[in-house]
């Protein structure tokens, strides 16, 4: 699959199944989400590999989080725990914020960004991925499991497996680029570009 092909048919899966990634494309995934754009090359990002049967040690600290917190029915706290174990494997990815003049949002933007090389390299081995956020993120209970400190904190977790048959995708409306792109002038006024969509959904012609 060429670069453009792999980021513009990406798609988040609707459920996850077995086959999950192997080792080694986890790693390549964990290599690619360490070439993310990174003002001062501060790192300012980690990861951490949930699977097997870490997956339920994960799911019991979300758990006694959803539990802390009262008074929430069984079944949402079944629900809610239930997160971690819905796929083969996750990564999980925290935004770990150093002292630099580089702004907290540009670090927490290049973890987003390795978030996502996550799901590009992950829809180039042919492993399907979704980008979810972390059930309970903010409880003492799931920022001990991911050993968060506190100048870090989750921008989500992205789930990989195998997209089962059952579940097939929702269309993704498609993005007029007229409405979300503008150019500017010379006299610094911003028009929409020009309003041709052909290439605003891979494969789908939109018109306007
Ligand atoms: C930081 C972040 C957190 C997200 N959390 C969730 C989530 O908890 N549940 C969910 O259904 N989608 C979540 N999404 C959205 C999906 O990852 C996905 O982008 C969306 O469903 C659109 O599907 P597509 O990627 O196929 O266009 C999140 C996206 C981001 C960027």
């Amino acid at each position: 699959m060429d670069a453009l092909a792999c980021l513009m048919t990406r798609r988040t899966a609707t459920r996850l199944v077995e086959p999950g990634p192997t080792v080694e494309q986890i790693m390549i995934m964990l290599g690619a989400a360490t070439t993310a754009p990174d003002h001062k090359m501060l790192r300012p990002w980690r990861f951490v590999v949930v699977r097997s049967d870490a997956r339920a040690t994960l799911a019991a600290a979300i758990k006694r989080a959803a539990e802390a917190l009262g008074g929430l029915p069984e079944p949402v706290i079944r629900k809610t725990a239930g997160k971690a174990t819905r796929s083969p494997a996750l990564i999980a990815v925290v935004a770990s914020r150093v002292g630099s003049k580089v702004p907290v949002a540009e670090q927490d933007a290049s973890a987003a960004a390795a978030a996502q090389n996550i799901c590009l390299a992950a829809h180039a081995l042919g492993v399907a991925s979704a980008w979810k956020s972390v059930p309970m993120q903010d409880s003492a209970e799931v920022r001990g499991a991911f050993g968060l400190t506190s100048d870090e904190v989750l921008v989500g977790w992205v789930e990989l497996g195998t997209q089962a048959d059952t579940a097939p995708l929702p269309a993704r409306p498609a993005v007029r680029l007229a409405q979300v792109a503008t150019e500017m002038e010379v006299d610094g006024t911003l028009v929409p570009v020009a309003a041709d969509d052909r290439i605003s959904q891979f494969g789908q012609v939109t018109t306007v």
